[in-house]
């Protein structure tokens, strides 16, 4: 890349000859080689501009840096740029420059991961190549990637996409984090169209209120999506009408779905243990679907999903009959097993109020006995979501078992106490994989076992050490002991 390429976005060639070679962009000096444009972002933890003389010692050309945010004398040109971040997300998507020509962003409390993942379902149903980007990794044909950030950061997400562009995808969807909003991880990815799912209480760590939280979400629409292009909007949250406004007013052409949707408008569902069946109208047409995944908010889901599909050129018969093959993401109410007597044992990633609450929610009318929960909440996050997860659980649970979740460098027995205050009841059992067991031994006929909180994840974080730990195979085990 030359500085020509970076116009409008970093005013490189005011300080360099235009045949000047930029080898690559990085926000980690620890990651910078010769020749590469370091930016300086201030972050939650450190000010990257303190990294600015660390950079220029590995090789970089040049600093690019907030006005006035220069730090000392350096030995290589500083180009001052209004805002970082951006200038970053903008000038990765021009160096890797390729991406997937059909690519969508999904963003909310809840759902993301599931959309994602049943967007690119439905896309391959209707006979394209097509990918999805978030928290359990990128999956595409011939990769499953284990992934750590829900959204990539610029760089790492500009490479990906180029490379997936270069592996013959044209179909992507990926996930839009309130963190990836604000922090313009996304900024240059090349929208066809973006969703909204739900808003609850998340991230209060980060966002000082809800409208700040909310407004991150916005930005996909206000700021990202380019005017006229599609945004599909589920339309029976406490949200939606904000967020319909919002994109109105931003020039977006809104496509809303669920009970209260136009475009894809769910008239009826019924609930069948690990299936749903559900009559949904667009434009028109009444189709009957049978959707093969339990809970009520995979059906919101599959519409939203079904609504990016759509609006993006599948067909609304190819893409209503792939509804009928979805297969969860991992983690999300996945059906791990269950015992002799047939009570079922769901794994599922809740480990947020309102997701907490729908999981709960959404297994009791198929059960018979009493719903069992393990969960406990993550150390270093929001603290405020705890009692709030403890009111929840001895309120919609028969049997509340409070453990650990990755407590990183809090003291676990605090956390616990912490939703234990508000869980009247409640068994507390900090070791996980006992509380796993505990929990399945007491399943008689008829029960549902919930393991709330950690989904597919594949460790437990205590301290700085992550453990191997898996929900899942915790399951399989506890199973196969009840069973002997
Ligand atoms: C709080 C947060 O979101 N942090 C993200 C942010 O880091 P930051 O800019 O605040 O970084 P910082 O540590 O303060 O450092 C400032 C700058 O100095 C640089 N630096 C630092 C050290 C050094 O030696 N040299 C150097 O240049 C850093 O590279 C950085 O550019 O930008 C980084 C690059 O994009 C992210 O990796 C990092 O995610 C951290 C690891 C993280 O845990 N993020 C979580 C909270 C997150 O983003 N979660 C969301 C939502 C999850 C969900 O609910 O689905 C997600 O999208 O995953
Ligand atoms: N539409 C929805 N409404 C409410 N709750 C949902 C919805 N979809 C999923 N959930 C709940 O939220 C959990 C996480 O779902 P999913 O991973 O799809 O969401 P996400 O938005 O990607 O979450 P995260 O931000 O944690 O990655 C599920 O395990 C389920 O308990
Ligand atoms: N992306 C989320 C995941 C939380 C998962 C839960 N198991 C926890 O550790 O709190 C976060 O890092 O806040
Ligand atoms: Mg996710």
């Amino acid at each position: 890349m030359r500085p020509d390429d970076l116009t409008g976005i970093v005013p490189l060639h005011e300080a360099f000859p235009s045949d000047t070679e930029i080898a690559g962009l990085s926000s980690d000096s620890r990651a910078i080689r010769p020749g590469m444009l370091f930016f300086a972002l201030a972050g939650a933890k450190a000010d990257g501009a303190s990294f600015a003389a660390d950079a220029a010692s590995r090789g970089a050309i040049a600093v690019v840096a907030a006005k006035g945010r220069r730090n000392g004398a350096l030995s290589v040109p500083v180009i001052e740029v209004d805002d970082p971040r951006r200038a970053l997300a903008l000038a990765a998507a021009r160096f890797y420059g390729a991406q997937p020509q059909t690519m969508v962003a999904v963003t909310g409390t809840s759902g993301k991961t599931s959309v994602a993942a049943f967007t690119r379902q439905i896309w391959e149903h209707a006979g394209f190549a097509a990918a999805s980007i978030g928290t359990t990794g990128v999956v595409a044909p011939g990769r499953n990637d284990y992934g750590s950030l829900t959204t990539p950061d610029p760089v790492a997400l500009h490479k990906l996409l180029a490379e997936l562009a270069g592996e013959g995808v044209s179909h992507a969807a990926m996930e839009a984090s309130s963190h990836g909003l604000d922090q313009h991880r996304l900024d240059g990815v090349r929208l066809a169209a973006a969703a909204f799912t739900n808003l609850g209480r998340d991230h209060m760590d980060y966002h000082p209120t809800v409208e700040d939280y909310h407004a991150a979400k916005l930005r996909l629409f206000r700021d990202l999506l380019p005017q006229g292009a599609p945004a599909v909007i589920f339309a029976d949250d406490p949200w939606s009408q904000a967020t319909i406004d919002a994109a109105r007013a931003a020039g977006n052409h809104v496509l809303t779905v669920g009970r209260k949707g136009d475009f894809l408008k769910l008239n009826r569902v019924e609930h069948e243990r690990a299936k749903q069946r559900a009559e949904i109208v667009h434009d028109g047409g009444i189709y009957e679907i049978d959707l093969p995944l339990a809970g009520d908010f995979q059906i919101a889901n599959a519409l939203v999903s079904a609504g990016l599909a759509i609006s993006t050129g599948t067909s609304a018969p190819a893409a209503m009959a792939a509804l009928e093959k979805l297969k969860g993401a991992p983690g999300r109410l996945d059906l791990v097993g269950a015992t002799a007597a047939g009570a079922p044992v769901y794994v599922d990633y809740a480990h947020k109020p309102d997701a907490l609450e729908n999981v709960l929610a959404s297994v009791r009318p198929f059960t018979t006995g009493r719903v069992i929960v393990v969960f406990g909440c993550g150390g270093d996050r929001d603290r405020g979501k705890r009692p709030i997860m403890g009111e929840i659980a001895t309120r919609l649970a028969d049997v509340t078992i409070v453990t650990d979740d990755n407590p990183r460098t809090e003291v676990p027995a605090e956390i616990r106490a912490a939703i234990m205050a508000a869980a009247p009841g409640a068994i507390e059992i900090g070791d996980r994989r006992k509380a796993i067991r505990e929990a399945v031994a007491m399943l008689r006929a008829g029960d549902t076992l919930i393991v709330a909180g950690k989904g597919h994840e594949e460790g437990q974080t205590v301290g700085a050490e992550t453990l191997p730990f898996s929900d899942h195979d915790e399951v399989r085990m506890a199973l196969k002991e009840v069973a002997q």
